[in-house]
């Protein structure tokens, strides 16, 4: 697994010189203790912690096979081509290592990546000794090495320097679909370009702080990152950032409770059977392929996606995120299986497409490990069965390996049209700059506040409830984006479709299209309630006079009653009789929000108290409120669970962005329903895109918006469960799912 370079001659740009020179003849301490793999020692910060990390890791990727020849192996630096470089480098620095070797690493789906293949090429130039492929993975892995490793010595003989230009000559070679070369052109390559791409990846190697050794290691690092960021922006072509941060939806992550037992069951039976007869994919994707078979190849299945799934995922985006009905289209929907023995992980990547939803078939203890690992959070979700992870596909993320058993997922890619998007949306996925939209060079935000503006489209008009009755036309309003108005105008259509009937303050009037409710609040402020009987939605609208100043929509998310009933026997183990469950239904409270000049006032709480109020006098008793957002948690919670209040509901359970709201809920006697285990990342995160704090050398500096990545609000969902105050005797129970879709959303 050795190629010998074949341009010993060749120039390149003094800090990369400096670079593979030191690589070449590094006099760092290398040497394995006996018995064990050695590890590159010269990582001065945290090292402990990212040996630990490996070694956990390594464990976890017991079926892994290295192959190739490790004596003779050195891991300098990972050339990424739309790959991961973090699982990468961690499990670089489990091999052994020597000096005087160019290793390039690659895995199962990235060699197959012909971006790759073009970095190979320009990295066959480097001058260097050597260069080793080692391969990570199964037989299948394998072969695809052995088939590039094959492309690689072709290249290797192709490659030609041409004096005394700026340009690497190259040979381009094309592949069919089935990987098979096709032709072979003489191309070019700017020799530049090159350099800053290698300096670019070799700065996530510890390496690069001792490519300038007169600055500290950290200094050096940063420099050598700092020059191969300025190529990657100018490579990019992206627009500056459209968008702040706080405003972007498409940072965010979306859980969704969305299969029964059974349509989880019949999707796994309907692929098992399929993979009996055809068996599985494993390559229908370039770059990062799962073992898997697309939905429209299940008899049962697909007929499940058209009539339920699909719409409900399609939806449920589109209202998680803001975009209209309509504009999202899933377009590739695949059921995945991860096995210990085979494909057990998915790599870190970004999607092709903008939106991405994982649901997960079959039960959390089928398997070990797993779940859908977010890179910048850190965070592995392992969610419920039945439950989808929706997100963009363009935050970075990945499977998170498993040891033993299997893990089924439902995955779906989705297009999305809307006037929010960047028309180079489309580019960007078929186009040049894929290969550093997919790596980690940029930040997630980075890619995605120049992808989604919420100002693009004006806010759809608003009907205040008097034009409607006046038959008036309905007045536009400026809303900003993260107020969501669709979901206003959703909640306050319902309104209007109860609006004949108001209420008599504090009790609940039912009518034909629904039931109606209102609390006055104070002020000259109002909480009015309704029902839609036909729909099943629910609506609350916070008023100041007929003005809506806040509200919160409640959808029924479709289940039928029976797989409700199972939902809620497992999010609330033992506390439900099979009986019990027969009228059960299942809301899904999608968006709570209150107008800018309103948050603060405590009017979040009570807008929730009266809705959750109402729902009693419908005749729910099981609430699950999915709490994203933080600052609502406390008081909010502590209201509903106080003792001294009359019990508004039997059974509340909430899920919080933070932890530590479940402790503060606990004196409340709140008990914990479904623990969710915290889970380390994968990786400590390596600053591939280094935040430069401290940069005074360095003249140019304001100019790049290297900047420290603002994190993602983090979602570590823990789940409590309120102890059971009998309210009625024999009640319907619902289950409440909030969501909190914005993230600028601060009620109470
Ligand atoms: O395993 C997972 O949860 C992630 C799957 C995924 O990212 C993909 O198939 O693109
Ligand atoms: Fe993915």
């Amino acid at each position: 697994f050795s190629i010998k370079g074949t341009n010993p001659g060749m120039r390149c740009s003094p800090a990369a010189s400096k670079l593979l020179s030191m690589l070449k003849h590094s006099k760092e301490p290398i040497a394995g203790k006996a018995g064990r793999p050695a590890r590159l020692r010269f990582c001065p910060w945290s090292m402990s912690s990212v040996e630990n990390q490996a070694e956990r890791y390594l464990q976890e990727m017991n079926q892994c096979r290295i192959l190739g020849d490790r004596s003779k192996t050195v891991t300098i630096f990972w050339v990424e081509g739309g790959m991961p470089v973090n699982y990468m480098i961690d499990k670089s620095r489990t091999l052994q290592f020597q000096k005087g070797q160019l290793i390039v690493c690659a895995e199962l789906g990235c060699v197959k990546d012909r971006s790759f293949r073009r970095l190979i090429e320009k990295v066959m130039g480097a001058d260097l000794e050597s260069i080793s492929f080692t391969c990570f993975g199964d037989e299948e892995a394998f072969s695809e090495a052995k088939r590039v490793y094959g492309f690689c010595q072709r290249a290797a003989q192709g490659w030609e320097r041409e004096q005394p230009v700026d340009c690497y000559k190259i040979c381009q070679v094309s592949y069919d679909e089935n990987e098979r070369e096709t032709s072979k052109v003489p191309g070019w390559i700017e020799k530049s370009k090159v350099w800053s791409r290698l300096l670019l990846t070799a700065a996530s190697s510890p390496l690069a702080g001792q490519v300038f050794p007169r600055l500290p290691w950290f200094l050096s690092r940063r420099l050598v990152a700092f020059l191969g960021r300025l190529d990657a922006i100018d490579a990019m072509r992206f627009y500056p950032e459209r968008v702040s941060s706080q405003l972007n939806p498409l940072l965010g992550i979306g859980i969704l409770p969305l299969l029964s037992q059974q349509e989880c069951q019949l999707l796994i039976e309907d692929a098992e059977e399929h993979g009996r007869q055809h068996g599985w994919t494993t390559s229908r994707h370039k770059t990062h392929a799962t073992t898997d078979i697309p939905i429209d190849r299940l008899p049962r299945g697909s007929e499940l996606w058209r009539q339920s799934i699909g719409p409900r995922i399609a939806e449920s985006i589109g209202e998680r995120f803001g975009f209209r009905a309509g504009e999202v289209t899933p377009v590739d929907v695949f059921l995945v299986r991860y096995t210990g023995a085979g494909q057990n992980q998915l790599s870190v990547h970004r999607d092709g497409a903008l939106m991405t939803f994982s649901l997960l078939l079959n039960e959390a203890s089928d398997f070990q490990g797993g779940g859908t690992f977010f890179e910048e959070d850190g965070l592995v979700f392992r969610h419920e069965q039945g439950v989808a992870v929706l997100h963009s596909g363009k935050i970075r993320h990945g499977g998170y390996p498993i040891s033993s058993g299997s893990r089924y997922i439902l995955v779906g890619f989705c297009l999305v049209e809307s006037e929010k998007l960047t028309p180079l949306l489309k580019e960007w996925r078929w186009g040049d700059p894929r290969w550093y939209l997919s790596s980690s060079i940029v930040s997630d935000e980075e890619v995605l506040n120049r992808i989604y503006d919420p100002r693009r489209s004006a806010a759809p008009p608003l009907a205040q409830p008097a034009d409607v009755a006046a038959g008036g036309e309905e007045a536009p309003r400026a809303v900003r984006g993260a107020e969501n108005p669709k979901y206003r105008q959703a909640a306050e259509s319902i309104a209007r479709k109860v609006w004949g009937r108001p209420a008599a303050a504090g009790s609940l009037e039912k009518g034909e299209n629904g039931a109606s409710y209102e609390e006055t609040l104070g002020e000259g402020r109002t909480v009015r309630c309704f029902s839609d009987s036909a729909e099943g939605d629910l609506s609350c609208l916070l008023l100041e006079g007929e003005r809506t100043i806040g509200h919160v929509l409640a959808k029924d998310a479709g289940m039928s009653d029976e797989e409700l009933g199972e939902t809620i026997r497992r999010l609330f183990p033992g506390q439900v009789d099979k009986k019990d469950t027969s009228s059960v239904r299942m809301i899904g409270l999608v968006s709570i929000v209150l107008d800018d000049e309103f948050r603060g006032k405590g009017l979040g709480v009570e807008l929730m108290k009266t809705t959750m109020r109402f729902y009693q006098l419908l005749g729910f008793d099981f609430i699950l409120l999915q709490q994203r957002d933080t600052v609502l948690s406390t008081p909010l919670l502590s209201s509903l669970a106080s003792p001294s209040e009359p019990p508004m509901l039997r059974r509340l359970a909430v899920t919080s962005s933070e932890p530590s709201r479940a402790e503060n809920l606990r004196p409340l006697g709140c008990g914990i329903c479904q623990p969710a285990e915290p889970v380390m990342p994968v990786m400590p995160v390596m600053p591939v895109m280094p935040v430069m704090p401290v940069m005074p050398v360095m003249p140019v500096m304001p100019v790049m918006p290297v900047m420290p990545v603002m994190p993602v609000m983090p979602v570590m969902p823990v789940m409590l469960v309120m102890p059971v105050m009998p309210v009625m005797p024999v009640m319907p129970v619902a289950l409440v799912t909030v969501g909190m879709m914005i993230p600028s959303m601060i009620i109470g």
